[in-house]
């Protein structure tokens, strides 16, 4: 017999641990840190139970990385989204993924995410003066500015825009209202077991409405990628749509440069541009927004930030360029400490094709399991301050721990964040006019956490602003 690994209390026969799933959101969040506790203090790897599917939850970073780099298939879950996403890197099966990552890798060079930048220049300068009505307030809900600011970016470098189109602001509300309610029934799918097996989502309620918000996004860049494709042919790529765009092409551009010759079909292009913004919309914000909190909450931090802003960028006025960049090394180590501890995809799931060897268990073909990468990254190896909010441990190798997975922010392996990179010039960039304008405050022991497909505060933690002179 094998030995098995601990299994979660709290399991009743039949439905195993699905009634831990009802109720709020802030409280599947008590239960899965719950689970990620419990996995931490045994061993590394629990068993989690969903009516009669078992679910292994790993913690311990070898046995993680095993599997990171061994299993590449994702478990049924990621199946909820496949309608919209289905060759998307997310949700692609292992055999797509391998090759379609493969074609996508270039398109993420920090050549062409440098070409970005100037777009987050315009982004961020919108963004503080919309700011500037909160400024010397009480504090505020700073969520809707930050969803605006990430939606505009996200769509413009990966969609674009065409500026023969005065609709373009109406379009990407449009585009970022239906993404909210398809997130919102991917939730509900998740948090209602009995849904999770085709029999009855065929029959629900949640069907119908998935449907028709899907419908929804596959339209809006549907029509797009085809307007696009034709302005190409016939050579109307022009002058305007650069300066639209600040120079840059966008990630729809870059794929369809093939022309004839394009790798990938027009609908794969579709399933990979709604992937990314769907990838980086929510993920991207509450990093913004956890990092606002934490730089709020310590005044110490943010002198120095300021500081540091003072010395690579001076005013607020000045554009933050590509060579500015690797230079906010401070600003830098408080992004990662944030997603250190509030990491904003807490779990990525895992399904082996062939049996799997980890540090003390066998598992066959067709497990599915669940690497908690907010366990990973609070894991001892950090040392005796794992919990605690020290950007410092950054600046300096020996304060970091030896093991390089130990970050697991971005995922772990080759099946990790294609788009990390652009993230934390996104997000650098952003907080650097922000808090180039205005000295920020907030207090990180008042936030509740909940969970959806993202960790995030509970709304209704705020923030407030005070314009620096
Ligand atoms: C702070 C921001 C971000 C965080 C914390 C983050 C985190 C992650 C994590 C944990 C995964 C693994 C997901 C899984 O396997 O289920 C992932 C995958 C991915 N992310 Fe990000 N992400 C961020 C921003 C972005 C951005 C800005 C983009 C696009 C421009 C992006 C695009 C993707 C894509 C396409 C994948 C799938 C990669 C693959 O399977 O090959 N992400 N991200």
């Amino acid at each position: 017999r094998q030995p098995s690994p601990p299994v979660y209390p709290g399991a009743l026969p039949i439905i195993g641990h699905a009634h831990h799933m009802l109720g709020g959101l802030s409280q599947l969040w008590q239960v899965e840190s719950d689970v990620y506790r419990f996995c931490m203090e045994n061993g590394g790897v629990t068993e989690f139970r969903l009516g009669p599917r078992s679910i292994y939850v790993l913690a311990d970073l070898d046995d993680c990385l095993t599997v990171a780099n061994t299993c590449f298939d994702k478990p049924y879950i990621y199946d909820f989204g496949k309608k919209l996403y289905d060759r998307g890197l997310v949700t692609a099966p292992a055999v797509i993924w391998k090759s379609h990552r493969k074609i996508l890798n270039p398109a993420f060079n920090q050549q062409i995410l440098n070409t970005f930048v100037q777009e987050y220049n315009v982004q961020a300068r919108r963004l503080v003066t919309e700011l500037a009505s909160e400024a010397g307030k009480d504090q505020f809900d700073v969520v809707p500015y930050l969803k605006n600011i990430v939606l505009r970016s996200v769509y413009k470098t990966m969609i674009g825009v065409n500026p023969k189109d005065e609709n373009q602001e109406r379009i990407i509300t449009d585009y970022g209202r239906a993404l909210g309610i398809f997130y919102a029934s991917m939730v509900e799918r998740l948090q209602s077991v009995w849904l999770h097996l085709p029999v009855f989502y065929n029959m629900s309620d949640l069907k119908k409405r998935q449907e028709a918000v899907i419908k929804t996004l596959k339209n809006l860049s549907q029509t797009i990628i085809r307007i696009r494709k034709s302005e190409l042919k016939q050579n109307l790529y022009s002058d305007s749509t650069k300066e639209a765009t600040s120079g840059y092409k966008s990630m729809l551009d870059l794929l369809l440069d093939g022309g004839e010759n394009q790798e990938f079909t027009d609908e794969e292009i579709r399933e990979h541009l709604d992937t990314l913004i769907a990838a980086s919309f929510d993920t991207t914000r509450v990093t913004l927004t956890f990092a606002l909190i934490l730089i709020g909450s310590y005044p110490d931090v943010q002198t120095r930030i300021w500081k540091e802003l003072q010395e690579v960028l001076g005013g607020p006025e000045k554009d933050v360029t590509r060579h500015d960049l690797p230079k906010l090394v401070y600003l830098e180590a408080v992004i990662k400490e944030t997603l250190r501890l509030y990491t904003p995809a807490p779990k990525i799931g895992r399904c082996s094709q062939s049996a799997v060897q980890l540090k003390d268990y066998t598992f066959p073909a067709g497990t599915t399991f669940i690497l908690s990468l907010y366990a990973m990254n609070r894991n001892p190896v950090w040392g005796a301050d794992v919990n605690e909010f020290n950007p410092e441990r950054w600046l300096n190798p020996d304060t970091l721990p030896d093991n390089p997975n130990a970050f697991a922010a971005f995922s772990i392996g080759k099946r990790n964040c294609i788009g990390k990179h652009s993230a934390m010039k996104f997000i650098k960039t952003t907080l650097a006019y922000i808090l180039r304008r205005y000295r920020v405050t907030g207090n990180i022991k008042n936030v509740q956490c909940q969970s959806d497909l993202v960790l995030k505060p509970i709304i209704g933690h705020h923030i407030g602003l005070q314009l620096r002179t």
